[in-house]
């Protein structure tokens, strides 16, 4: 069984429907919204039946319906509001995180979590702080966002399939994230080598800033590709893959960097991540990369202290 809390907005509900469109899983929809969550399910029950699936799907208000979840995604949050410091909305999505974390704790205290809610990375470290879980169990999503992107702008401008392009972005989720042409392969030819400079540039500002760009263009973020990369994400551990995706996970000394939440490849099976892998960096990624680690360590610093 998967959960999602958070499960009546936008890329919760997704993500449901995702879970039941790949049979990956009974799914149940948490939110504090009234009646929301159940709206989605029953919507998702009637989908479920079209296709032909006989997947259960639950809504409900009360975190105790996560019980015996193999693993949860949390989707749960508020959005930044108008004259709102990111401060502010940091420390909300944090207490939302700490609430959260502790009805994992009593429910499912075994399930592998997927953190999706923004500022990511933070999230993920809240919650990895509050479960006092081994860092494989918590697991931060927007590599399967960020990397998918890269890929989408370069295939534009090659003309080939986005599935032919094995993707490498590092570092923090949003405007700090470090894509890496040099190791992001085309049949094992570097995106650096099959574009100019000023291509890779573009694709690069193009990727980084790819979500702004859906929100400027329709008035709200990114729900089907993060739903998307979510459900892959909880396939692999569900079916124990031992997949590499790109995940953002608490570095214990991997990259010569400690007790920061960063996006690397990683292993993911039915332990959660099973392995991190290291890319071989030369000096100049190195420096961007750790530019961005950078950034990530700022932001856990602006954390109200309860919640690191
Ligand atoms: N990391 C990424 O790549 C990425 C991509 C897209 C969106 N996001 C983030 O994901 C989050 C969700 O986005 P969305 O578009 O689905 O937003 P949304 O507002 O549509 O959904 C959020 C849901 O969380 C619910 N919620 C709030 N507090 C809760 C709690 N304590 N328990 C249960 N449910 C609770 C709300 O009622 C709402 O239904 C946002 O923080 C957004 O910024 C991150």
């Amino acid at each position: 069984m998967i959960t999602v809390v958070g499960g009546a907005g936008k890329v919760g509900a997704t993500t449901g429907a995702f879970l039941l469109m790949r049979d990956v899983d009974d799914v149940v929809l948490i939110d504090i919204l009234k009646d929301k969550p159940q709206g989605e399910a029953l919507d998702l029950g009637h989908m479920a039946s079209a296709i032909g699936s006989s997947r259960k799907v639950i809504g409900s208000n009360d975190y105790k319906d996560m019980a015996g979840s193999d693993i949860v995604i949390i989707t749960a949050g508020f959005p930044r509001k108008a004259g709102q410091t990111r401060e502010e909305l940091l420390a909300i999505n944090a207490k939302v995180m700490a609430e959260v974390s502790d009805a994992i704790k009593e429910y499912a205290p075994k399930a592998k979590v997927l953190v999706l809610t923004n500022p990511s990375d933070a999230m993920t470290y809240v919650v990895y702080k509050r479960l006092k879980a081994p860092r494989s169990q918590v697991i931060g999503f927007s590599g399967l966002l960020d990397a998918p992107r890269l890929s989408y702008y370069a295939s534009q401008k090659l003309g080939i399939s986005p599935a032919s392009i094995l993707p490498i972005v590092l570092g923090m989720h949003g405007e700090n994230m470090f894509p890496v042409p040099r190791l992001s392969m085309v049949g094992g030819v570097p995106l650096s080598e099959l574009m100019t400079k000023d291509q890779i540039d573009d694709i690069v500002k193009k990727t980084v800033s790819a979500g702004a760009e859906v929100i400027k263009l329709r008035g709200y973020s990114s729900n089907w590709a993060p739903a998307a990369g979510l459900t892959l994400m909880a396939e692999a551990i569900k079916n124990d893959q031992k997949r590499a995706i790109i995940a953002s996970v608490i570095l214990q000394g991997e990259y010569g960097v400690n007790d920061v939440v960063a996006e690397v490849p990683v292993i993911l099976g039915k332990n959660g991540v099973e392995k991190v892998l290291e890319v071989p960096l030369n000096d100049e990624e190195r420096q961007g990369f750790m530019k961005s680690i950078d950034a990530v360590r700022a932001l856990l610093n602006s954390l109200p202290p309860e919640y690191k």
